[in-house]
């Protein structure tokens, strides 16, 4: 099977990209290309890097390309020659540098499904006001109100599908956790068959993204294609009853406003809407994309940890469990408790360091840009992996080593631009704060209600490209008698 799908992915590059391979080449600049190799034609490295996101090798792949060619060198990947840089240095240049030299454009498989009016595709004026639009809500200041809306909904999941059960299958109910929280707190769907329409369908979009492209009845890219064309009639719907709440002003509690509300408000100077329908569709399509997968990854790796890691676990329990002897019974989250889940949330930021969900950051010059003593001509590829930085000795001392103190306050802090697991500069993650939220509230939930073991301690993961436990990762729980519980009333 896996044979098959190399061998497909070979003929598309082939097919496909060959004649965009030899266009961008870079034959004008034989001397000033860094080094390294382009390989097979069109083909090039991209089966090695598969290979290696797939074991979770990319640092290893990342650092025996320094070792060969330094920090700048130049491989073919996905149809395009690319220049990897590592380093600080380079992750602030690909991070900060302006759209009209470095763009983020998608190939136009993944627009054809997340739209091309999404945030990722856009650059320059409209990536501004696009994003200014989405932070206006998911700031901190806006979104630490809906603390106790997240804490319930993960309470009402634990309810739901972990209480009663002696096992759980931890990364796809995880996954139907952050669809949930994402589809009540962003786009005010609670919990009924509208909400249960949606899941189908976005979870073929986001297969059809990470799919190979190949647009065929049956292939996932198709599927992925398909859900698009039944998601967006759907969510226009959801806009024109919105449209319509708004303007019979039926919130009454400002908690009820979610994004889709927050996008429709927006207006400029002149009293024109900030954001067009199509550019709202897009970006709610987008914000699901980017933030169901990259959470559950988080809180599935933090499951497996706490299961195996004894003192992680116990300073865990102890900060949580003063938070909840803080709390009356059946008292929902507040963000005030979440700013106290330091510790927790150091644990999770070094499980980041180890463990990014997203591990690579493509760009594609604009223009030949000068960079290091070397020419990135016009139309190539840059790449960046937060994988190599965050495993890089020089930076993060014994790198392998699970080590939350990294981020204390008054550990020695390594330098800008080398933790960027939500990534860095004007695209840096508008989401952190969300993801925060989630991940603190569930750890909280989980270990003052339960207690688990792996049910296969050796349970391994390939990253597809996002990280997936080849079972699931299957947990034995156990509920806790506990005296503490700020909220057994309610569970
Ligand atoms: C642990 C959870 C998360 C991680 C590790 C993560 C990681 C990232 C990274 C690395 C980027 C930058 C990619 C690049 O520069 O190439 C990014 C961008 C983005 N993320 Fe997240 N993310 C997470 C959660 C979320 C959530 C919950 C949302 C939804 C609210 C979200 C929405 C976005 C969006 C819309 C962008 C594009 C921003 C832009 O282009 O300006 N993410 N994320």
């Amino acid at each position: 099977m896996e044979l098959q799908i190399l061998i497909t992915v070979l003929l598309f590059l082939l097919l496909v990209l060959f004649p965009i391979f030899f266009l961008f080449r870079g034959k004008k600049y034989p001397d000033r290309l860094p080094p390294g190799s382009l390989g097979l034609p069109v083909i090039g490295q991209s089966l090695d890097l598969l290979k290696a996101l797939k074991a979770d090798k990319v640092d290893k792949w990342f650092q025996e390309g320094i070792t060969k060619h330094g920090p700048i060198w130049k491989a073919s990947l996905f149809g395009y020659p690319t220049v990897v840089l590592h380093g600080p240095i380079a992750n602030k240049f690909i991070y900060t540098c302006d759209g009209n030299i470095l763009t983020n454009t998608q190939p136009p498989s993944i627009s054809r499904i997340l739209g091309s009016k999404n945030i990722i595709e856009l650059a320059g004026h409209d990536h501004k006001r696009v994003r200014a639009a989405l932070t206006s809500f998911l700031k901190l200041d806006v979104l630490k109100q809906y603390a106790a809306k997240v804490d319930e909904e993960i309470q009402h999941h634990l309810q739901t599908h972990w209480h009663g059960q002696h096992e759980v299958q931890v990364q796809p109910l995880i996954k139907t956790l952050t669809f949930n929280v994402i589809c009540s707190l962003l786009f005010g769907i609670e919990r009924g068959p509208k909400r249960d329409k949606l899941l189908p369908h976005f979870q073929h979009m986001i297969e059809g993204v990470l799919a190979i492209p190949i647009n065929l009845p049956f292939t996932q890219f198709n599927r992925g294609i398909i859900a698009r064309t039944k998601l967006v009639p759907m969510l226009i719907d959801i806009i024109r009853e919105k449209r319509e709440a708004l303007q019979e002003q039926k919130q009454a509690n400002p908690l009820d406003k979610d994004l889709i509300t927050s996008l429709i408000s927006i207006h400029d100077d002149d009293g024109s809407p900030t954001m067009s329908d199509e550019e709202i569709i897009d970006n709610i399509i987008v914000v699901m994309v980017a933030g169901y997968d990259t959470t559950s990854v988080l809180l599935t790796f933090l499951v497996k940890l706490l299961a195996s890691n004894e003192s992680v676990y116990s300073a865990i329990v102890c900060e949580q469990e003063e938070i909840a002897k803080s709390k009356a019974p059946g008292e929902a989250l507040a963000w005030e408790d979440l700013t106290k889940m330091k510790y927790s949330w150091r644990v999770a930021s070094e499980m980041l360091r180890i463990n990014p969900p997203v591990a690579l950051a493509f760009r594609r010059a604009m223009q030949d840009i000068e960079y290091g003593g070397f020419t990135i001509p016009k139309g190539w590829q840059v790449l960046l992996s937060s994988s190599m930085t965050h495993m890089d000795n020089d930076i993060f001392q014994n790198p392998t080593l699970f080590d939350p103190t990294r981020f204390e306050k008054h550990s020695p802090q390594p330098p800008p631009f080398s933790f960027v697991a939500f990534g860095a500069g004007p695209r840096m993650c508008p989401g952190i704060e969300l993801a925060k939220m989630e991940t603190l509230a569930m750890i909280h939930r989980l270990v003052t209600h339960f207690t688990w073991e792996l049910l296969k301690e050796d349970e391994c993961f390939v990253r597809n490209p996002m990280p997936e436990f080849n079972q699931g990762l299957f947990v034995r729980i156990t509920p806790i008698k506990a005296t503490f519980m700020s909220s057994k009333a309610s569970l």
